[in-house]
This record gives structure tokens, C-alpha cells and sequence, in this order.
């Protein structure tokens, strides 16, 4: 059972609280020190709060697989950063330090890479997923960013991180959350019934997906690993919204190719794999049971070259691809952190570039309290507008009062930013409330947006 400690972390761990290993919607990543054995962990420090509760028992409960990050121990502390007024309750998540980067940047950097090391790359991730699947839970969060190696040794395994939106299947996963081109049918199913019954406000009207949505983004990440780019994507790149009409209908339809140049000398097995995943009804999608028992992963696959780190890799190869859907794309980078899906230029991703700078920023500093670069009020409150969005409860008006009152805090804390007032008015906000229907999903990426520019103006 997960007790959490409440002694100071402190104690035990010297936390380099300048060094980022990487930062996400929660805040940043650090590294740890054990003082009695000098072992090196990742820190992930999230505000106690329900969410972040669940996210720890969630990874608590997968944790000690071999292809899950594992995680050793929690901390609650209070803790004061630099630009609050008082302290606030944390979990501090002590985790196995993955040291070898994410998956796609992996293998944009990767000669040789073939099907063979794809089929094994996806067993690897099969069987987190089948893990995880066998304890009834779902990940509902599968993407390359969350697909961690443990160092950059040739053998190292990958494994599976960020609990953050994983719950317990119980076949009616309320809150439609995705990360969008890893997004099933069911869940854009799911998010169309929801916006009807909050127009018509019936609620009755249930809506479910369930495990069968980390099985179609397992079928899109297979699909990018053996040819550098996604299956669905936009024909109208200069929408700003994150999944377009023209994507959504595809997804919806399941329309994809497996176009003849980076696909003709791939096996049958593969792209039957792909098929079965990428299916848009979920009762013939195939389970984790039935991946890990295809012939693509028990038999060896083929020693054929693939094209996908250069394609990774190499802008001017993936512009033909990219063309279509540049602009959206430039949103989704913002927005999403999608590193898997947009030309790698030069090898290095402006997203792992900010990394390595905010990685590198302060490198010689090492103090505990107060740390020198912590998430100001301002930005925290954004982060709690996003969470008001990506998780509303059942009850409309409620979602939409906490909605509204994270709005006001925001808009209090980010007082000299007239991005978010601007942004806020877009969605009818009147100085109290919002007077039309808001687009939870589009509010929470366009407040994103502004997090990154605050970031990026903070480096
Ligand atoms: N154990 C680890 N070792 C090394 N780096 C890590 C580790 N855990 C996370 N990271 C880095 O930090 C990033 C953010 O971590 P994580 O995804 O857990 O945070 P999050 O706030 O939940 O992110 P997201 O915005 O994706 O929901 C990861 O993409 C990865 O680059």
C-alpha cells in the first residue's frame, strides 16, 4: 500500500530544484539525489490536489513493471516557491530517472533503425500497456513524450510514464481527454455526445470509451514508427482549432493510407497490426491480449530498413508530408508538445531544445528553499484554468462555476497579461462569467498556448 511521507524530502534526497529533465502541464521534472546512496531519481512536483492523488495511485498501482517507469516513494510537503504568498501543499513523486530520452528523438537519431527494432520497440510498449490493461487500467494519455528510454545504451528498454489522465476502466470513462492525433474514435464519439447533452442539458444520455482508446493510439504510434509520420492529419492546416472538421472525419472514418514509398517494403504482419488498431469500431479493434500474440511481435519481423528517423530527422524529407498541414501543425507543437509529429529539423525539436536550455539554465545552483526558478502564482493559475477544462464533473454548472471561478483567479494573477483577458472574451467571458457555451477542449489548448509563450519568455 502507497503511504505517502510526510517528513521533508529534504531529509533523505538532495533535489537540484535548477535542473529540468523535462516540463509538462504539471510543472517541471527534476533530479534528485539519494544522500545514503548517492542513486540518482526524477522528481515530479504536483500540487496536492485530487487530480494529483489519483495520478499517484494510478502509478502506484502499475508501478514495479519493467516497462513502467517505476515509482519508489511519495512525499507531502509544504512548500513556498519564489512569487507565492504561502505555501502549498505538494506531492513530491520519487521516480526512476529515465536518462535516455523520448521515443521519437531516440529514433530520429537512430542508423539502422528497422522493422524488426520497431516490432521490438512496440512489444516493449505492449506489454506496459497489457500491464497496465490486465490491472483494468486505462493510460488514456499513450504518446511518444510519455515513452521513456532508461539511458542512451543500445539495449536500453523504454518505458511508460505520466499518469496523469490514467484511471480505472470501468467501462464508462466520463471525461473525454486525448491528446489529439492519438485520439480514438470513440473518444471524439464520446465528445460530440457530451457537447449535445450540455447544449440540450440532458444528461442522460451516457457516454463511454474505454481501454480500446490507448489500443488506437498504440495503432498511431506503430503507424509513425514505421514511416515518420502520423495516418490522419489535417487538409486544412490553417485551422487553428486542434483537431480540425477534415481530421475529425477521417479519425471518425478511419481513412488512412499506407502510401507506396515508405510503405511498399514493409511486411504484411505490420500493416496488418496497424489495421487492426487503427479500426474504428472498438468491438473488432484488437486487444493488448491479441497484439502481444500477432505474429509481427511473437515471430521475428524482418530486418528491413525503415525510414522513419529520416524522416524524423530530415526536415526537407518530411515536407511533402508536413506541407499539408503546416500550420496546424505549428499549433500543435505549441499546443500538444507532439515532437513525434512535426519534421525534426536538423535532428533537434524546438520542444527538446527548450528542454535542454531550461535543463541547463541555473546548471550551477543547487539550493533547496526557496528555489531560484519555480512557477510564479500567474502560471499556476493557468495551469488550474487547463485542469477546470480537461477534467469538468458531470454536473454542467458546476464545471462550468469552476471554470469560471479558476478564471478570475487567473485573470487576478495574470493581470499584466492582456493575451489571457483577450483570450477569455473570445469565449464570451463578460467580467463575471462566460455567457455562451465554452469549448472545454479549446480553452484548455489555447491557455497552453499562452503557458509556453510565459514559459518561453522566462528562459
Ligand atoms: N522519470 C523521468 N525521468 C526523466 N525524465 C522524465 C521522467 N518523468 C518525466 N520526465 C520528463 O518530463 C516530461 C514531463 O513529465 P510528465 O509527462 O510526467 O509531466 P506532465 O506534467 O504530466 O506532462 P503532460 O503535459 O505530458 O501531461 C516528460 O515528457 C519527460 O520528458
Amino acid at each position: 500500500m502507497l503511504e505517502i511521507k510526510t517528513s521533508s524530502i529534504t531529509d533523505e534526497y538532495d533535489v537540484d530544484w535548477n535542473q529540468k529533465l523535462g516540463t509538462g502541464i504539471s510543472g517541471p521534472v527534476r533530479v534528485a539525489t539519494k544522500r545514503n546512496t548517492g542513486e540518482k531519481f526524477a522528481i515530479k512536483v504536483v500540487v496536492d490536489r485530487p487530480k494529483a492523488q489519483q495520478e499517484v495511485q494510478m502509478h502506484w498501482n502499475c508501478s514495479g513493471h519493467p516497462h513502467v517507469v517505476t515509482l519508489y516513494e511519495v512525499f507531502r510537503n509544504d512548500l513556498q516557491f519564489p512569487g507565492e504568498s504561502e505555501s502549498q501543499s505538494r506531492l513530491l513523486l520519487v521516480l526512476e530517472l529515465m536518462d535516455g530520452g523520448e521515443l521519437f528523438f531516440r529514433i530520429s537519431k537512430q542508423h539502422g533503425f528497422t522493422e524488426r527494432h520497431a516490432a521490438g520497440t512496440t512489444m516493449q510498449i505492449a506489454m506496459a500497456v497489457q500491464h497496465l490493461h490486465g490491472k483494468n487500467i486505462a493510460h488514456r494519455d499513450l504518446k511518444p513524450e510519455n515513452l521513456l528510454y532508461k539511458s542512451s545504451s543500445e539495449n536500453s528498454p523504454i518505458k511508460l510514464c505520466d499518469f496523469g489522465f490514467a484511471k480505472l476502466d470501468k467501462g464508462d470513462l466520463m471525461t473525454p481527454q486525448f491528446t489529439p492525433y492519438y485520439v480514438s474514435p470513440q473518444v471524439l464519439e464520446a465528445q460530440r455526445r457530451h457537447r449535445r447533452e450540455r447544449t440540450s442539458m440532458n444528461t442522460n444520455v451516457p457516454y463511454t470509451y474505454d481501454k480500446s482508446c490507448d489500443m488506437w493510439s498504440l495503432g498511431v504510434i506503430i503507424y509513425i514508427l514505421m514511416c515518420g509520420y502520423p495516418p490522419f492529419y489535417s487538409e486544412h492546416p490553417s485551422s487553428r482549432r486542434a483537431i480540425d472538421r477534415s481530421m475529425r472525419r477521417k479519425i471518425m472514418n478511419g481513412t488512412y493510407n499506407f502510401p507506396e514509398r515508405e510503405w511498399a517494403r514493409v511486411s504484411d504482419r505490420a500493416k496488418d497490426v496497424v489495421r487492426r488498431l487503427l479500426c474504428v469500431d472498438p468491438h473488432e479493434r484488437m486487444s493488448i491480449e491479441e497484439l502481444v500474440q500477432h505474429s509481427w511481435l511473437t515471430e521475428e519481423a524482418p530486418d528491413t530498413l525503415l525510414q522513419s528517423p529520416m524522416y524524423m530527422a530530415n526536415k526537407t524529407n518530411l515536407e511533402e508530408v508536413a506541407a499539408l498541414h503546416e500550420s496546424h501543425l505549428r499549433t500543435m507543437r505549441i499546443m500538444e508538445r507532439p515532437i513525434d509529429l512535426k519534421p525534426f529539423e536538423s535532428v533537434v525539436n524546438p520542444i527538446l531544445v527548450r528542454r535542454q536550455q531550461l535543463t541547463r539554465q541555473g546548471e550551477n545552483n543547487s539550493v533547496f528553499c526557496p528555489p531560484p526558478v519555480e512557477d510564479p502564482p500567474s502560471v499556476e493559475s493557468l495551469r488550474d484554468v487547463i485542469a477546470a477544462c480537461l477534467f469538468p464533473v458531470e454536473d454542467h454548472a458546476k464545471s462550468k462555476l469552476t471554470l469560471e471561478n479558476s478564471v478570475k483567479v487567473a485573470l487576478s494573477k495574470n493581470a499584466d497579461n492582456p493575451s489571457l483577458k483577450e483570450l477569455v472574451k473570445k469565449f464570451s467571458w463578460n467580467g463575471d462569467q462566460f455567457e455562451m457555451e465554452v469549448d472545454f477542449n479549446q480553452m484548455s489548448q489555447e491557455i497552453k498556448e499562452i503557458l509556453l509563450i510565459i514559459n518561453n519568455s522566462r528562459i
